[in-house]
């Protein structure tokens, strides 16, 4: 970034914009024309070689939601006329800057005080700051190809967001590790109190050296700057209890509903026996990042409110709130401009048995399924079903800002056996079943009546219960390129989605604003009907339907190749996590892998062993050099990305076709689980190659099926028009959720938050999923 632009966005780098000294440098804010902030580290001296050498080599390659972001950086040298010795000569003057994301609330030490009083930060802030800080920390240790080791972790390295979601910075310490993952140094690093003993004693250096430091963190954190390190001078449990209970059991009592105070309390324990662990002597004796991860996923699981009543279906909102006056159509920049006229009501079957519902709404032609929404919700389930008001701006006009009453939608709920309306969602075989069973003695059919209530702007919906939750935020999208997807891809680092239709068009857009960004033509003339992003080469890929492939630069704007790949119509790309490999499907009759190798003027390696369609192509993250394939041939395989050899090639027998496949870790060993066109979901172990559980209870073929790369929890999308959420451990049914747009495609998760897209036959949804 040039040296002229850093100073005009720091207003001459004025005291007033300095937000932070290190011992390299100052920190001043940036802002720039559009008013969007950065921070900008000018080095002094001859910090250049040093540390920017090691962000420049290391960060770029470095994205993920929990580690601050470098955004560039300026080495300029100016020619000044300065006074030496009485006279005027020319020196040269050296501008050294890094510029980050800005991050508003500082470092977490301006979190930890000494003692840690009751007025600091509440609990559930103080584990999503441990929760981010370890994702973060797992992506560094496993998420690479090449590990990175931070080695000075500390709090004032982890840095704030205008949501407190922490941040790790301070890489100028940090070492790439390659094979071997212990090292010995010479040099000093990181910060002391967080070194670990074999560092301080032998300069050893492995992953240990950053975990060793995340357990004093968590420590400061949970106990205060002044007595976190009473760890050392007595027993694990001891201290645990100690911690738990006299710092944290009546605090949670005084500040959370009663029926959460147990769950948190648990995890209070599970926090700070994980930091106990941490701090081992014994450097072997502490937990990988990935155990700490999923022990922090465990517990929030547990953290289910029991609550009880005498109803089939637990109804939430009793109100349901529409805010209308937006059109997709148009950018929106504005906050309120995320409205949607789309609302969530949550059924949820607390008892045992099977519940079939049939939702009726009073003026139907005002909402985008017109006929009644209908569906069994499974036991001990919620089904969250999504209704989406008519964007019609002429009757959005016409209402007043709150229009309650006038309209309404009835929930009719009876118990079902187990092969009633097993069927997919027909709302003439509910009614028809519904008539039938009120005639009939002894047969109770509940009804609630829920009022609708219209807003058009959003401080006019003041009426909602403050005592619920008010579910999660749905967008629905039915415009129509929005139409029929038949791909979806969502980029790591932008607010972008990618989606391909199956008329053969692309589109990219932002689905912050809605603005479309690119479209097929940017692309290629032909239809397409699979596309990817390669992110760290700024492209899209798309394979189109006579079988070449596309590639397309998306910030110069132009080709970068195109070439015929198979002799037809592209059906899967997956693009390898870190080697220049691009892997293509199609379904011609050879049925091959084709991996395109780019740094390699695009040289093809071929995979050959499947005898049907194969339908996704998946990498092991914990071994990048193999992948999974799903296939019509009813077969799942698993390659070796560098042997040639057949006999080192892994065949599951589904018995069924495999339409999607995904890789997913339970109690530490790895298993596949499998979207099959026989409604089911196959879990398999990897260890022992067994077929080890199914998922059971869609209505009609699994199109997708995949871990969720944030909580603990596999989701499958059907023909049936639901997606379905399980729990990864227990694989217990935790939530259906109903769009009402018809069959499921495909759809993408959001990495760094809960959200998922959802491209389905009449639209695209946008949700946020929150663990029940
Ligand atoms: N991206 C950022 N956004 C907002 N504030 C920041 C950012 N980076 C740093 N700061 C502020 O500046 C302070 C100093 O940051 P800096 O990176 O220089 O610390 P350091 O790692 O201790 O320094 P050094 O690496 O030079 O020893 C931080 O504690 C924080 O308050």
């Amino acid at each position: 970034m040039p040296w002229s632009l850093l100073k005009e966005m720091t207003d001459d780098f004025s005291a007033a914009r300095l937000v932070g000294k290190g011992a390299h440098g100052q920190v001043y804010k940036g802002v720039d024309k559009d008013g969007h902030a950065i921070a900008v580290k000018m080095l002094h001296g001859f910090h250049f070689d040093m540390e920017i050498e090691q962000m420049i080599s290391i960060i770029p390659k470095v994205h993920h939601p929990n580690i601050v972001q470098l955004i560039g950086y300026c080495h300029e040298i100016e020619q000044v006329v300065v006074e030496y010795e009485g006279k005027h000569v020319i020196a040269a003057e050296i501008h050294n800057g890094l510029c980050f994301e800005y991050l508003p609330n500082g470092s977490l030490a301006t979190y930890i005080t000494p003692d840690d009083e009751d007025s600091g930060l509440d609990w559930q802030t103080r584990y999503r700051i441990i929760k981010g800080t370890c994702d973060g920390l797992k992506y560094l240790h496993e998420g690479l190809r090449s590990p990175i080791i931070h080695m000075s972790l500390n709090p004032s390295h982890i840095l704030m967001d205008e949501k407190m979601t922490p941040k790790i910075a301070g890489f100028g310490s940090a070492r790439l590790f390659g094979v071997e993952n212990t090292n010995i140094t010479m040099s000093p690093l990181g910060t002391m109190g967080y070194m670990p003993p074999e560092y301080i004693d032998k300069q050893v250096i492995s992953k240990e050296f950053d975990i060793f430091s995340l357990g004093v963190i968590i420590l400061k954190l949970m106990k205060g700057q002044k007595s976190y390190h009473e760890w050392d001078f007595m027993s694990p449990e001891k201290f645990i209890e100690l911690v738990a209970h006299e710092k944290w059991g009546e605090r949670l009592q005084k500040t959370m509903d009663v029926t959460l105070v147990e769950g948190h309390f648990q995890q209070v324990k599970k926090c700070l026996e994980i930091a106990v662990r941490c701090v081992e002597y014994d450097r072997q004796k502490r937990p990988t990042i990935g155990e700490i991860v999923r022990m922090l996923n465990e517990t929030e699981t547990s953290l289910i409110p029991q609550i009880d009543s005498g109803l089939l279906l637990h109804v939430h909102p009793l109100e349901l709130t529409f805010m209308l006056s937006i059109s997709l159509e148009v950018p929106r920049k504005k906050k309120a401009a995320s409205m949607s006229s789309s609302c969530s009501l949550h059924l949820d079957n607390k008892g045992n048995d099977r519940v079939a519902f049939l939702l009726v709404a009073n003026s139907p032609s005002r909402y985008l399924a017109k006929d009644p929404l209908c569906g069994v919700v499974p036991p001990r389930c919620i089904y969250t079903l999504t209704l989406t008001m008519c964007n019609n701006k002429q009757q959005a006009l016409s209402m007043p800002s709150i229009d309650s009453g006038a309209d309404y939608f009835t929930l009719h709920s009876v118990v079902v056996g187990q092969y009633e309306l097993d069927k997919d969602t027909i709302s003439a075989e509910y009614e028809e079943f519904f008539k039938k069973t009120k005639e009939k003695a002894g047969h109770e059919v509940q009804e609630v009546a829920l009022n609708v209530i219209c807003c058009q702007q959003q401080a006019d919906c003041g009426t909602s219960s403050d005592s619920e939750p008010t579910g999660p935020t749905v967008e629905i999208i039915t415009k129509a390129d929005a139409l029929e997807v038949s791909s979806m891809d969502v980029h790591p680092i932008e607010p972008w989605i990618m989606t391909t239709h199956r008329a053969g068009s692309l589109r990219v857009w932002n689905y912050k604003t809605m603005a479309t960004l690119k479209s097929i033509q940017d692309v290629t003339d032909e239809p397409v009907n699979v596309a990817k992003f390669v992110v760290r080469e700024k492209w899209i890929v798309a394979g189109d339907r006579n079988g070449c492939i596309h590639v397309h630069n998306y910030e110069e704007n132009e080709e970068v190749e195109s070439f015929c790949a198979h002799s037809s119509c592209i059906t899967t790309l997956a693009v390898h996590p870190t080697d220049p490999f691009l892997f293509s499907s199609s379904n011609d009759a050879g049925h091959l892998i084709k991996l395109w190798n780019w740094d390699n003027d695009w040289e093809c390696k071929e995979f050959h062993g499947h005898v049907g369609t194969v339908t996704q192509v998946t990498f092991n993250p914990n071994d990048s050099n193999s992948f999974a394939s799903a296939s019509k041939d009813g077969t799942v395989k698993i390659w070796s990305i560098c042997s040639d050899d057949p006999s080192k090639i892994i065949t599951l027998k589904l018995d069924e076709h495999g339409l999607s496949v995904d890789y997913f870790t339970r109690n530490n060993q790895q298993h596949l689980i499998v979207g099959c066109n026989d409604k089911t979901a196959q879990i398999w172990k990897l260890e022992t190659k067994e077929r080890v559980h199914e998922l059971e209870s869609h209505t009609n073929l699994i199109s997708a099926a995949n871990l969720h790369p944030e909580l603990p929890i596999l989701i499958t999308g059907s023909f049936d028009g639901t997606v379905r959420i399980w729990n990864s451990i227990t694989y217990k049914l935790e939530n259906v959720i109903g769009f009402h747009l018809g069959a499921v495609y495909a759809f993408g998760c959001m990495k760094g938050s809960r959200r998922i897209v959802v491209g389905c036959h009449q639209g695209i949804a946008m949700m946020d999923i929150s663990l029940p």
